[in-house]
């Protein structure tokens, strides 16, 4: 199991202050929709010239020109590239095999997927690398969470490392731990801490220990 920090409410200064602040406690950094739709990909590089050991996730959420868009953040030093699963079939197929040309990896969001079970499984079949359950801030402001998905998703995907984001802090660690996804996503739940290594290293400790 690995963890990942999502970086959404910060500039590119920020992001590396807070990046020095845990980087021994995380797996991977994200660069977050939100501050790659302000500062570009140009986030993603800076960070990931500042952390060359750490792999960096560039949260772009792709909808199409999924190639084109992969190939950017490669070129930005994105190791791994976020799409959406309500995508089209074509655009997930670009992704992943731009993906492999590349040397990185996709993650497929499910927000806003209705279909699940049905969406895992088609998913899974066309060679993406992980599929992650995410309750946004939308919804995550209506008192909705992704554990039950995460279960859903771990009962139809064979062949993708499972993940899960939105929301998730220390109180609710256990709890997502017990269904063992390969990569659990935390962003408010270590940034909005006022000590967020002393954070980090209590979620990175929770999670080795599985
Ligand atoms: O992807 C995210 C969200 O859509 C804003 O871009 C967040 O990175 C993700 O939800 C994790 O952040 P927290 O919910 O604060 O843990």
């Amino acid at each position: 199991m690995e963890l990942q920090l999502a970086l959404d409410l910060v500039n590119i200064p920020e992001a590396i202050e807070v990046v020095k602040e845990v980087e021994e406690h995380i797996d991977i950094v994200e660069i977050g929709t939100p501050v790659v739709i302000n500062e570009g990909l140009h986030a993603v590089k800076a960070v990931k010239d500042a952390f060359p050991n750490l792999k960096v996730l560039a949260d772009l959420k792709i909808m199409d020109a999924a190639g084109y868009e992969v190939a950017q953040a490669s070129q930005a030093g994105a190791d791994i590239v976020t799409i959406l699963g309500a995508a089209e079939d074509a655009s997930i197929q670009g992704a992943v095999e731009e993906a492999k040309k590349q040397g990185k990896k996709i993650l497929v969001d499910m927000i806003a997927v209705k279909d699940l079970e049905g969406r895992a499984k088609e998913l899974d079949s066309m060679g993406v690398d992980y599929i992650c359950v995410h309750t946004g801030y939308d919804l995550q402001a209506e008192g909705k969470n992704s554990f039950e998905d995460l279960q859903t998703i771990k009962s139809v995907v064979s062949n993708a490392k499972t993940a899960i984001a939105g929301g998730i802090k220390l109180e609710t660690l256990p709890e997502v731990i017990k269904v063992q996804p390969d990569l659990v996503i935390v962003g408010g739940g270590i940034t909005g801490q006022d000590d967020k290594k002393a954070a980090a290293e209590q979620m990175q400790k929770m999670i080795q220990q599985g």
